[in-house]
């Protein structure tokens, strides 16, 4: 017997920043068709080509669990009204405790089946209308997306839920990275299979909820054991051809433990060269190789910050003082994977200024490192000290002040959190 799915979390209460997540978006995009939209996240796995004694979907990658970076990567996307999250009985208390951590948002967990698409079976399931326990509103379109595969953005969702809309079912697709070749019985070489005609099979993929459903309820107990392909099952059982969406590098898998960890990080330092200067006045020279700079002043109705947010950037440089500071900050811990990492860089003209007249502003700016560090935002503080008539010593403080952010942004040190440093 099936368990009932049990609800974990709120509805999200997003902080009104207007049009950020609700624009219209291109005509063809889910939110502008309308289209009610869940997800089902396959987690029920015990990851034996990884080994070790924990499952890869709740081993931690920069300290947090693999599950929640792909859970929050669904959650960041407002349309997607569901997330159903397929867990071992064994693991159902881990994942409650990670949803609870991490405030996921709109997650329903279910029990997982003994293979991935019994697991995927148990999702829909929640899903169906026809299912005693289920409590959630089925969708028109349900995205299907492994656990373990962290990285996937909005662009390629959006761009396979629309292909399933039109077509029934669609699959994001990557170029063959080897050479495929059939072995003969005897062990020699059959057949070599012509890459450029082939294509290797990823996620995400997303259905009709009925063709899938459909397909699901129909699906063989030998396609159930041994089947590893959403797309076929929507192919035999309903006669849907997948429309096939190519998808990005990102989108891979963790399947074994080394070349992936390795991946990951790599990833994560990816991001935290990301900056953007924000209220730049002074041209600080960062030497990230993409730093990206905008002159806005930050207006309350958080326009400005919807611009930055659109230029992919991860990390704030804020020179002197913004207001609306703390909203903008509490407002971008809703949203992130790795942690924000904000400055506060003050310019202090000592001939003018005495050191103890900023004493107040510092101080606040500690008791908010602290309560935004809750929400994964690390805030710094950097003073940079100069004299009306010494600009040489300015350059050179600048110049100091601008590596000391590099290497925090880079390094994303918690313990320097709320600390002013001196350049
Ligand atoms: N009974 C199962 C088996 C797998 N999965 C999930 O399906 C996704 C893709 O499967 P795979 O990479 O094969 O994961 P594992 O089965 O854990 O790994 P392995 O095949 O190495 O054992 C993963 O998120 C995994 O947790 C699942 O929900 N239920
Ligand atoms: O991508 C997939 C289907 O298209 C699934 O992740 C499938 O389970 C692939 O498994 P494997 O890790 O063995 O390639």
């Amino acid at each position: 017997m099936e368990q009932g799915p049990t609800r974990d979390g709120e509805r999200e209460l997003r902080p009104a920043v207007p049009g950020l997540g609700r624009e219209p978006g291109p005509a063809s995009s889910p939110t502008a068709m309308a289209v009610a939209v869940a997800a089902v996240l396959p987690a029920g796995g015990c990851g034996e080509r990884m080994g070790g004694p924990t499952p890869k979907q709740f081993c931690p990658a920069l300290g947090r669990p693999l599950i929640s970076y792909t859970v929050q990567a669904l959650q960041r996307v407002s349309w997607i009204k569901d997330i159903v999250v397929a867990v071992t009985k064994e693991n159902m208390d881990t994942m409650k405790s990670i949803v609870r951590r991490y405030q996921h948002q709109r997650v329903t967990l279910v029990e997982a089946g003994a293979t991935r698409h019994q697991s995927i079976f148990s999702g829909l399931k929640a899903l169906a209308g026809d299912q005693p326990h289920s409590q959630l509103p089925t969708p028109k379109v349900v995205i299907i997306h492994d656990a373990v595969r962290p990285f996937v953005e909005e662009d390629v969702l959006a761009r396979v839920v629309s292909a399933a809309n039109d077509h029934g079912a669609a699959g994001a697709i990557r170029p063959l990275v080897s050479t495929v070749i059939a072995p003969s019985a005897d062990g020699y070489l059959d057949q070599s299979l012509d890459r450029a005609k082939h294509r290797a099979s990823e996620m995400p993929q997303a259905f009709l909820f009925d063709v899938i459903y459909r397909a699901y309820c129909q699906c063989s107990d030998y396609d159930m054991e041994f089947g590893t392909e959403c797309l076929h099952l929507a192919l035999k059982y309903c006669h849907t051809k997948a429309k096939l969406v190519e998808g990005s590098p990102d989108l891979w898998k963790v399947r074994r433990k080394p070349a992936q960890a390795m991946h990951l990080i790599g990833k994560a330092s990816i991001l935290s060269l990301y900056a953007c200067a924000w209220m730049c006045v002074l041209k600080i020279p960062l030497s990230l190789e993409q730093v990206k700079g905008t002159s806005v002043t930050l207006c309350p109705n958080g326009q400005d910050l919807q611009k930055i947010c659109q230029g992919d950037c991860y990390n704030f440089i804020c020179i002197n003082v913004i207001k609306h500071k703390k909203q903008c900050l509490f407002w971008f811990g809703s949203l992130i994977i790795l942690p924000y990492i904000f400055w506060q860089v003050h310019f202090l003209d000592f001939q003018t200024v005495s050191f103890s007249g900023r004493m107040k502003e510092l101080r606040e700016m500690k008791d908010l490192a602290k309560e935004v560090k809750k929400q994964n935002v690390f805030l710094y503080g950097l003073l940079i000290s100069f004299t009306q008539d010494n600009p040489q010593q300015l350059q050179e403080n600048v110049r100091q002040g601008a590596s000391i952010i590099t290497s925090l942004i880079k390094e994303r040190n918690a313990e320097l959190t709320g600390q002013l440093l001196v350049a």
